[in-house]
């Protein structure tokens, strides 16, 4: 065994250096051949194929491959070695692959292969092609150094199924502070999901740590590569739960030799388009009302201003109020810009409904009025005394003036606000039965933020969709796909507004119902997404593997799930990697600062590079903070609005702390008052809980919550803190 080890190790040595010597050799003889800087297309073309080259062959120079695969093609004769890497190489000038592209239609039978000996087959843009798999290899190469060579699959030898050894090898290192790519070691579940086709609207449902938001990248750098002629990186857009959340996830793009995609938070997007004409109410305030524990914790039910604004049914009523305002816009008079002149209000209309009627109702505005310009301006010509001319032609001009004032020219800002006017609005005749459809306690909350002309998360996919109506969605506002992390916390009508966005409905949305913690705006079920989509527009997908957390964790996790929600969403099945059993502490008020900080200290002094102490409000973290830097202890806050996520120690709310990870967690007061039985309060803890790759610990003071308080088993331990 040893020596068919040091076997392979030396072969794949030699095979290393061969790979370096052709790549040098390559780079070497571009290096030779200066850059074009002239004018001629082809030479220019020429160009950037060298460049591209150039900048391939500089990712492959430290790190060509991560991975082979000895595949024998039915009909030929032996198997060959492929060997997969971030980008291709290729031997000049034979073109012989050296090394296969990870996203290349070849390079998916590493992913997907699970072991046995039937054959297997991919997709190749000649058709399906049919094999035997004799040989899957994982190779970790750092800067030029071969490090390790682990066989996860041998057809010779004994073992038929492929085993997790290096996925747990590499599941087992260190975080830092930002997520990375996994093109090594994608699972074959994941790896449907990166490789599915572009126009459908995939919608997956993942456990905590499943790969949800790096898989999401990875399909990314997929579709740019695959669909190379119709995708730009320019035209997709990825929308993340907050700032700090797009920081973290900043590398994998890069690393995947992506650059230049859209990255944003719905809200942000929203503003830029609105102009910054209102602003954002501070988020911070909401967050304080939805999070508060006791008994002032107010219902998440739909009711509640986000789901009733983020409704379909509120689109609609939206669409009322504009076919309204669409037949009534027109001022109701004849047009006449001087005496004995006169177009009709029919004329006028017919203008307005027929020939403009494609486009959108700003437009059209503007278009009538240039029209009744230049039919004012043929009317003038017909005139031939000149002091009467000049007269009509400025009488004309100031009564064209006041007819457009009549016809008012909203910003989709002012038309809402008008909407919300309580009592109904007057300016856009909308009192009545439609208005009396939208809740009392609503229209009189909105009205009265939005008078001092602030908007709330709620109000932007509403505003937007006004926007559209008013001036349609111009080309660079058209998406080629658009990715949404964290979807459960989005609203019906935000994507019902993207799908407007997204060409050929290609998205990839991602969430888990499980962790959907703002439910005073998010949705109960993936179908209040689907039905907005037409049939065969959509594919679903599950992921309950999850990759981050040790066994340990999940299973502790997922009991606080059942002990919150009668029937969770799925719960996650960990991969099989054994760490310490889960922690439960009673630790009292006053001895706390100094046991989180003795604490940190031994987690820090053994494996835990990266360490979150998660509290539920963030005026309690506010507190932790100050005690734990009176202590000398470098900790971060991270509070709502935060740029950057730093690693090392924070201390988070732990809404704010969803879509991270840290080595090691500690909760604090998991106890009956701050974590009751409710589902908002089990959603809570559990994202909390997850966010933990090796160790977590739970702290209560008095009764711990019920969520808590049964668990028992070999994966939690009650001890001293
Ligand atoms: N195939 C894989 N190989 C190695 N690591 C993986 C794999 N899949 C996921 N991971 C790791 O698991 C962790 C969780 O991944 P990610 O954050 O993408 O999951 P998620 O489903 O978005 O999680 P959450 O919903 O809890 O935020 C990351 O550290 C990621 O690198």
């Amino acid at each position: 065994m040893e020596s068919s080890v040091q076997t392979a190790y030396q072969e794949e040595m030699q095979r290393l250096e061969e790979t370096f010597s052709e790549i040098d050799r390559q780079l070497t003889a571009l290096k030779d051949i200066p850059p074009y800087k002239g004018t001629d297309h082809t030479e220019q073309v020429l160009d950037s194929i060298r460049e591209s080259r150039r900048r391939n062959l500089a990712v492959a120079q430290t790190e060509p491959y991560f991975g082979r695969l000895d595949f024998q093609e039915e009909g030929l004769g032996k198997p060959s070695p492929l060997y997969i890497g971030k980008v291709g190489v290729e031997k000049d000038p034979s073109l012989e692959l050296m090394v296969v592209d990870w996203r290349a239609p070849v390079a998916s039978l590493f992913y997907s292969f699970t072991g046995g000996t039937d054959p297997v087959h991919y997709e190749s843009p000649d058709g399906l092609v049919e094999g035997l798999v004799y040989l899957k290899r994982n190779l970790v190469i750092r800067k030029q150094i071969l490090q390790r060579v682990v066989d996860t699959f041998d057809r010779t030898g004994d073992q038929m199924a492929v085993t997790d050894e290096f996925l747990l090898y590499r599941l087992g290192e260190n975080k830092d502070n930002k997520l990375r790519d996994i093109v090594s070691t994608i699972q074959s579940e994941q790896d449907a999901i990166i490789r599915a086709v572009k126009n459908s609207a995939l919608i997956i449902q993942g456990v905590a740590g499943s790969g949800k938001t790096t898989v999401a990248l990875h399909r990314l750098a997929f579709l740019l590569y695959q669909y190379r002629d119709q995708v730009k990186a320019e035209r997709m857009i990825i929308f993340a739960p907050n700032r700090m959340f797009l920081d973290y996830i900043s590398s994998v793009l890069p690393e995947l030799g992506v650059g230049h995609i859209q990255q944003t938070t719905f809200t942000d997007w929203a503003l830029e388009l609105l102009d910054h004409e209102a602003k954002l109410a501070d988020p911070a305030e909401q967050l304080r009302y939805w999070f508060q524990t006791g008994s002032a914790r107010p219902a998440m039910d739909d009711t509640a201003p986000g789901r009733w604004k983020g409704s379909v049914r509120f689109m609609r009523w939206l669409d009322q109020a504009l076919a309204q305002y669409e037949a009534s816009a027109v001022p109701a008079a004849d047009f006449s810009p001087w005496d004995g002149a006169k177009l009709t209000h029919q004329t006028i209309r017919q203008w307005y409904d027929v020939e403009n009627r494609h486009e959108p109702l700003m437009k059209r505005r503007e278009r009538v009025l240039a029209r009744i310009k230049r039919w004012m301006e043929m009317e003038l010509d017909k005139v031939w005394e000149t002091h009467l001319k000049k007269d009509y032609k400025k009488k004309g001009s100031a009564r064209l003036r006041d007819y457009a004032k009549h016809w008012t020219d909203y910003s989709p800002f002012g038309f809402y606000k008008e909407l919300f006017a309580v009592g109904g609005s007057k300016a856009l005749n909308l009192p009545g039965p439609l208005f009396a459809e939208l809740p009392a306690e609503l229209v009189v909350y909105t009205e009265s933020y939005l008078k001092k002309k602030r908007v709330q998360p709620e109000d932007m996919a509403p505003l937007l969709y006004i926007r559209s109506k008013f001036y349609g969605i111009h080309g660079d506002l058209t998406f080629d796909h658009t990715v949404i992390d964290e979807a459960q916390d989005f609203s019906p009508f935000q994507i019902a507004l993207l799908h407007l966005h997204t060409r050929n409905h290609s998205f990839t949305i991602l969430g888990d119902l499980s962790q959907g913690i703002h439910a005073y705006q998010g949705i109960r079920d993936w179908k209040e997404f689907t039905e907005l989509f037409a049939d065969g527009q959509t594919a679903y997908f599950q992921l309950n593997r999850s990759y981050r957390s040790t066994m340990e964790i999940i299973y502790f996790a997922n009991e606080v799930l059942k002990n919150g929600i009668e029937q969770p969403a799925a719960l996650a099945v960990p991969v099989f990697r054994s760490g310490d059993p889960v922690q439960v502490v009673e630790v009292k008020e006053a001895a706390l600062a100094a046991a989180l900080k003795d604490a940190i200290g031994r987690l820090q002094s053994g494996d835990a590079t990266t360490v979150a102490v998660l509290a539920r409000t963030e005026a309690r973290c506010e507190q932790l903070h100050k005690q734990l830097t009176a202590q000398g202890l470098p900790v971060h806050l991270i509070a709502a609005g935060q740029q950057h996520y730093e690693g090392g120690i924070s201390v988070v709310p732990s809404f704010m702390a969803k879509g991270l990870e840290f080595d090691a967690v500690i909760v604090v007061d998991v106890d009956a008052e701050h974590y009751t039985a409710a589902a908002e309060d089990a959603k809570l803890l559990y994202v909390a809980c997850t966010r933990a790759l090796h160790a977590l610990q739970l702290w209560y003071e008095g009764a711990p919550s019920p969520l808590i308080a049964s668990i028992a088993g070999d994966f939690v331990q009650a001890s001293a803190p």
